[in-house]
């Protein structure tokens, strides 16, 4: 990143907030920031005074707006999305024209304008969706690849990064624990036997500059995460605060799944893994038929896939032990 000027979308966000401190750090010229709420911007412009940041009002959506920000960027960090996924079950086009049309907006015009690297963040709710949200990220990994595919391996390099819950992101589940334990309860538990994926926030940054320094055409990059039951959550929150607040269950919502998947077998069985992450690979094969009859993949079978009910489970303690080290917890705790 060092001497780059970077585009982030959406980057008034949990995500932004700390990509943007990570990149100024590593010493890029210009980072700028492309996303819709004015409101947002000026809380970032006066929080961070820093010259090398640069705000565009402007919407995915809008082609026009995307160009503005991205004549004479290095690389981009594809952050906007709707995101929520009740509202995206209730608005479902809505989710379309941000996650689907939006990011075919950023891969498009990064391309036009030979940018090196766009790494577009996915989700684990994009593996065997069920919900509005995680179909249209889906989308947006099969855009990914169409446009890595048509580049045939050269020029602008657009991948994907996947992860699970990102802890105390902005409208998630901790945050909402910590409030309702301030307000002495009661906890909403939507099921206490739902598992999550667990990521700090730093991490989701460092997995997307992992994709940054290795991406070929296409891929998504996975980083390995432990998963916790929410009603250890929930317990694991209690503790910590000191609350005896009532945890009540209060049934899923629309769209949830009992547990998510980061990659399936399939996805696995063509992987590179390291220590901490997989690499899936885009499947280049040519649209020529004739090839997947006489070409299997007796692989697959060796894999199951990777969901937060079959990873490394956190207990209580493990999962109090993973909050202590989260900055936001820590400043709550004082
Ligand atoms: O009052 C509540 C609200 C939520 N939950 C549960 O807490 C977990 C996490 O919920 P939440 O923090 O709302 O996140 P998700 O709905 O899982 O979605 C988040 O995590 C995804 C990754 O899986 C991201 O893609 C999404 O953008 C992000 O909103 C889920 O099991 C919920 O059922 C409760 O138990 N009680």
């Amino acid at each position: 990143m060092q001497g780059k000027t970077i585009l982030i979308t959406g980057g008034t966000g949990s995500f932004g907030g700390v990509m943007v401190r990570h990149a100024l750090d590593r010493g890029a010229a210009e980072i700028r920031i492309l996303s819709r709420d004015e409101e947002k911007q000026d809380a970032m412009r006066n929080r961070l005074q820093e010259p090398r940041l640069v705000f565009h009002i402007g919407d995915v959506r809008d082609p026009g707006s995307v160009d503005m920000a991205m004549a004479g960027v290095d690389m981009v960090f594809h952050a906007a999305a709707l995101k929520q996924v009740p509202s995206c079950e209730f608005f479902p086009l809505e989710a379309v024209r941000t996650n689907v049309l939006g990011s075919q907006n950023v891969i498009d015009s990064a391309i036009r304008h030979g940018v090196a690297n766009v790494v577009c963040l996915s989700t684990d709710k994009a593996v065997l969706p069920i919900n509005a949200m995680g179909m249209t990220k889906a989308l947006m990994e099969k855009l990914v690849q169409a446009a890595s595919r048509r580049r045939n391996g050269g020029g602008t390099v657009v991948a994907c990064v996947r992860y699970g819950n990102v802890m105390y992101s902005r409208g998630s589940v901790i945050p909402l624990f910590l409030r309702q334990i301030r307000a002495g309860g009661p906890i909403t538990v939507t099921n206490p036997d739902m598992t999550r994926f667990l990521l700090p926030l730093s991490e989701s940054v460092a997995l997307v500059e992992y994709a940054l320094n290795n991406a070929g055409p296409g891929d998504v990059f996975i980083k390995k995460a432990p998963a916790t039951t929410i009603g250890t959550l929930a317990e694991a929150m209690r503790r910590l605060f000191g609350s005896n607040a009532e945890i009540r269950t209060i049934g899923v919502r629309h769209g949830e799944k009992l547990f998510e998947t980061l990659a399936t077998a399939d996805e696995l069985a063509g992987a590179e893994e390291t220590d901490d992450y997989w690499r899936l690979r885009m499947d280049s094969r040519e649209l020529n038929y004739a090839s997947y009859f006489s070409e299997g993949r007796p692989d697959v079978t060796r894999f199951e896939d990777y969901t937060s009910h079959n990873t490394r489970r956190l207990d209580v303690e493990g999962v109090i032990a993973l909050l202590k080290s989260l900055p936001e917890i820590q400043a709550e705790l004082g």
